[in-house]
């Protein structure tokens, strides 16, 4: 397939196409026209047409989509196919949730080790993960071969220990701490604020009330 530059919004609705495909799939269907698939994702057909033909068009004239490729494909280009060795940093009350969501391990992210600071957390194991001191954190990323550290630290913390993970070898970050990190362009962010998903949801909560108002 020709390389190309495939926009960020395509990108962020990859990952809902490919939740909507495995469901499918474990339902057994087979094949599926973007109409169908555009009623159940309530997107229009032309947006699904739009954004799959940007990876070549998975869809047939009179077909639809072969379910399991797309699905397969969609997860190819998210890079699911591959392993991606995650540790976390913070073992508090987010790290300790993410590392207890085992359906990470589904999806291909596997998590190699905890860290933290506080030493009472020492004697802690997450579903068989060790919760380890940051001492030991150097040596670890080394030898384990991880690509992903997820930052669940207070954010006056994140800055220095984002550049610690970089600096011995980690390439991406899942950073939950609500600071930014600015680190070297070769090294992948993902920021995650929830806080700023409720304020989006506080705006749409205002929007419908406003606009319900004179119906009342
Ligand atoms: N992004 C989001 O949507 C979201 C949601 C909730 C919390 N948060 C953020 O996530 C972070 C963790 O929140 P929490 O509720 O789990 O806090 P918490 O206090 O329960 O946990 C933080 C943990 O980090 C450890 N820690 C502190 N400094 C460290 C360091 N230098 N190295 C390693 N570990 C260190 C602490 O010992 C503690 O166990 C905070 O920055 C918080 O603001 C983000």
């Amino acid at each position: 397939m020709e390389e190309r530059e495939i926009s960020q919004a395509v990108i962020r609705r990859l990952p809902r196409y490919y939740r909507y495909l495995g469901e499918l799939l474990e339902n057994g269907v087979e094949r599926i026209s973007s109409n169908d698939l555009s009623k159940r994702m309530k997107v229009t057909a032309s947006q699904i047409r739009q954004d799959l033909n940007n990876f070549g068009g998975f869809g047939q004239q009179g077909y639809g989509y072969n379910v399991k490729y797309l699905y397969t494909e969609i997860g190819k280009i998210l890079g699911l196919e591959q392993h991606h060795n995650i540790i976390i940093i913070g073992a508090g009350n987010l790290g300790q949730a993410l590392a207890n969501y085992a359906d990470f391990e589904k999806r291909g992210f596997i998590l190699k080790g905890i860290f933290d600071v506080n030493p009472t957390l020492a004697d802690v194991s997450i579903r068989g993960v060790p919760v380890r001191m940051m001492d030991e954190l150097e040596q670890f990323v080394r030898e384990n071969d991880i690509e992903i550290g997820v930052l669940t630290i207070p954010k006056t913390k994140a800055v220095e220990v984002a550049n610690n993970l970089v600096n011995n070898g980690v390439r991406a970050i899942w950073n939950f701490a609500h600071i930014d990190l600015n680190l070297p362009e070769n090294v992948i962010v993902e920021n995650v604020h929830l806080s700023e998903s409720l304020m989006r949801l506080s705006y749409n909560i205002s929007r419908y009330h406003e606009e319900h108002k004179e119906s009342k």
